[in-house]
């Protein structure tokens, strides 16, 4: 059996280029990693870089993107408004209540140093892994500091955050997911070859190399095990090489084994000069002696932050010393965060059989927190105070060249890799199986109903051009309804780690729904015009087409705005039916003399600049209709005609045109202000 620093050994050589990066950045950084990094590579300081691995000149720009960054974080506070409020008898609201979810955590880790925080379901470590990321939202008290700056756009594209929920798209395989994650994220210095390797050996050192062609898949369709996303998870923000990694729960859903091995790459990383936090749920005693220190928060409150191999000596000098010989530490440490102290435990075991005494456990609780305040947090204060003056935590090269462009690679770029991932990961679902069968069979159904119609049925003809118009505008607005809500914790995800512009994404968002958007009403309007019997001219017929696809574009668009602005998707629903059933209502097929003080609402519906178009172009020649009696009339006298006012296309054209920019501009303008955090 290999020893665990040799097993790490093991895994460290073994493994790829990237972790190789990572030991020669080991003798780059400015902070010095503690010694287990020399056992763990013992001949990293002999070595000439350069020489012994000619492949490491590609990766100088990911070494060169290190900086040691000294996270330090002092009485941190946080409180929330509970969302439920109480009715009074007299109908007024109770104030909401404030609960402390941090209530004075304090710690410090260096470059080099992996740190764990423990603590039972609801103790608050994704809240404060969350501040630490600088993500989260509302006041914080006390303060956080990245080598004595505060969190600046510069420190988030050097920062990773694995959160708990994995965030992927579930039709992009694995490696796929890497790619474009390495494309977007890698400097634009690294050719493109270059970041599909640096993907590939993520694939490697993650263990996913199975799986690198299965589908990642979602709530609907399996794709790979959790454990297996979880990894592409953590690789997203292994490839960028942060020079700060927190990662929420990394282990969870996985065997010990690849837990085992993910917590020592974590620590590997850790010891090429980088600052790791975790948080992490009932660690074995193996894992936890893997961590450099500890931060263990009971209901908000820290009970223990320091040293990880100095918490049994801590506790056992404030009177907590476990029962048995042999205990997991981390065991023990949850045990006291959830109240139980070691003597009570027994009992429970023995004679009470899980009854245990709450007022027992609240006691045991203030106890920790109390003894906390007196002997620790007095300790903490100082070391962080020394630190403050110590010269590499504070002007460390992270604060030096903090002003650095903001984006890894330019616009354009951007604004590719967005656009092949959106066509991607989107094509099953706009060309789905159900979708299609829905457009066609409308399609083939409304082109019998219409069967070969002609002008001396004027009004069924009108109504078909009226269906084209309404069919193509709920359509597409129900469809783009969508959108931004259920793309919201990926986009959410992807800024926050400064990954693209707004700009880009949505460009290449519009970009990739055009031809997808517009394959089927051209299916649509080519089967049903010609069954429909409408007017037999190519010309007619490409205008029809031309003035049914502005339509979609510009309803489109409306469901982009509505979504972005409410982002929620029964709310967006909601108001998309309401106000498409207006716009059909005041279209002009259905009622022609709506009265004055409300016949604006025409002029706002597209429905009806697109219904006007449609008749427009398919009687535009004096043509004539049966008008009984042998009497021929002209078409634009009959009356559902005549009160369209025709003859006004450029006016038509323009009123869609101003809708087609304007809905997307408050689109972009509802997304960039704000409903994205
Ligand atoms: N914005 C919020 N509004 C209301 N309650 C909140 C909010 N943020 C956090 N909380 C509460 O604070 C507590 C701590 O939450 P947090 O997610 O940090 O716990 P945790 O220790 O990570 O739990 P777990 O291990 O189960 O993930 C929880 O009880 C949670 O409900």
């Amino acid at each position: 059996m290999m020893a665990p620093a040799d097993q790490e050994t093991a895994i460290i050589s073994n493994s790829s280029n990237f972790l190789l990066v990572n030991r020669l950045e080991t003798i780059s950084v400015h902070a010095e990693p503690p010694s287990p990094a020399t056992k763990a590579n013992p001949c990293a300081e002999d070595q000439n870089p350069e020489q012994e691995q000619p492949n490491s000149d590609r990766f100088s720009i990911l070494r060169a993107s290190l900086r040691p960054v000294t996270l330090k974080f002092e009485d941190v506070e946080y409180r929330v408004q509970c969302r439920s409020t109480k009715s009074t008898c007299f109908g007024s609201t109770e104030p909401k209540p404030i609960r402390i979810v941090l209530n004075g955590v304090s710690g410090i880790v260096r470059p080099g140093e992996l740190l764990a925080m423990l603590g039972p379901s609801g103790s608050g470590k994704t809240t404060l892994l969350t501040a630490l990321a600088g993500r989260l939202p509302g006041k914080i008290s006390g303060s956080i500091t990245y080598n004595g700056q505060p969190f600046t756009s510069a420190m988030k594209r050097k920062t990773g955050f694995v959160t708990q929920d994995d965030v992927l798209y579930p039709h992009l395989t694995v490696l796929e997911t890497l790619t474009y994650t390495a494309l977007l994220r890698l400097p634009n210095k690294l050719t493109r070859e270059e970041k599909v390797e640096q993907a590939e050996l993520i694939i490697m050192e993650l263990g996913l190399t199975r799986c690198r062609n299965n589908v990642v898949g979602g709530p609907l369709f399996r794709g790979v095990s959790g454990g297996e996303r979880k990894r592409v998870s953590i690789g997203q923000e292994m490839l960028v090489n942060p020079s700060l990694l927190l990662l929420d729960e990394p282990t969870s859903g996985l065997d010990s084994t690849t837990a085992q091995r993910i917590v020592a790459s974590l620590r590997a990383l850790a010891r090429g000069g980088r600052t790791l936090v975790t948080t992490i749920h009932q660690p074995s005693s193996w894992l936890y002696r893997m961590f450099d220190k500890v931060v263990v928060l009971s209901d908000g409150c820290p009970i223990y932050s320091g040293r990880a191999g100095q918490v049994m000596e801590y506790f056992g000098s404030v009177g907590y010393v476990p029962g048995f010989n042999f205990v997991n530490p981390a065991d023990f440490l949850l045990d006291l965060a959830n109240g139980v102290a070691p003597d009570r435990k027994q009992d429970d075991q023995n004679e009470y059989h899980g009854q245990l005494d709450h007022e027992d456990q609240n006691s045991t609780k203030q106890s920790l927190i109390s003894s906390y305040k007196k002997h620790l947090h007095p300790l903490l204060e100082a070391e962080i105070r020394q630190s403050t003056r110590d010269p590499n935590s504070i002007s460390g090269p992270s604060a030096s060249r903090g002003s650095e462009g903001q984006w890894t690679t330019s616009w354009w770029v951007q604004f590719k890799v967005l656009l092949r991932r959106g066509l991607q990961e989107r094509k099953h679902e706009s060309f789905s199986g159900l979708r299609i069968f829905q457009v066609m069979s409308v399609s083939f159904l409304s082109g019998l109903l219409w069967w070969h119609s002609d002008t001396s049925h004027v009004q069924d003809q009108v109504g078909l051009l009226f269906f084209f118009s309404i069919f193509w505008g709920f359509f597409p607005l129900f469809s783009a309804v969508f959108t931004f809500p259920q793309e919201r914790p990926m986009l959410i995800r992807e800024r926050s780690s400064g990954m693209y512009r707004l700009s880009s994404y949505y460009f290449a968002r519009m970009a990739g729904d055009l031809p997808m958007e517009l394959v089927l009403p051209t299916i649509f309007v080519t089967v049903t015009y010609w069954m429909g019997g409408l007017k037999p001219s190519l010309t007619t017929f490409v205008l029809t087409l031309l003035i049914i696809l502005f339509n979609v574009l510009v309803s489109q668009g409306l469901g982009l705005a509505l979504g972005a602005i409410l982002m929620d998707i029964k709310q967006a629903t909601t108001l998309a039916s309401v106000t498409m059933l207006v716009f059909l209502l005041a279209g002009g097929y259905y009622i022609q003399h709506i009265p004055q003080f409300i016949a604006w609402l025409k002029y706002v519906s597209f429905s009806h600049y697109c219904y006007k178009l449609l008749v427009e172009v398919q009687f535009l020649k004096n043509e004539v209709y049966d008008c009984g009696q042998v009497v021929q009339c002209r078409i634009m006298d009959f009356p559902g005609i005549s009160v369209l006012h025709l003859g006004h296309v450029g006016w038509d054209v323009g009123a869609l045109a101003i809708m087609f920019v304007g809905y997307r501009l408050l689109a972009y303008v509802a997304l960039r202000s704000g409903q994205l955090h």
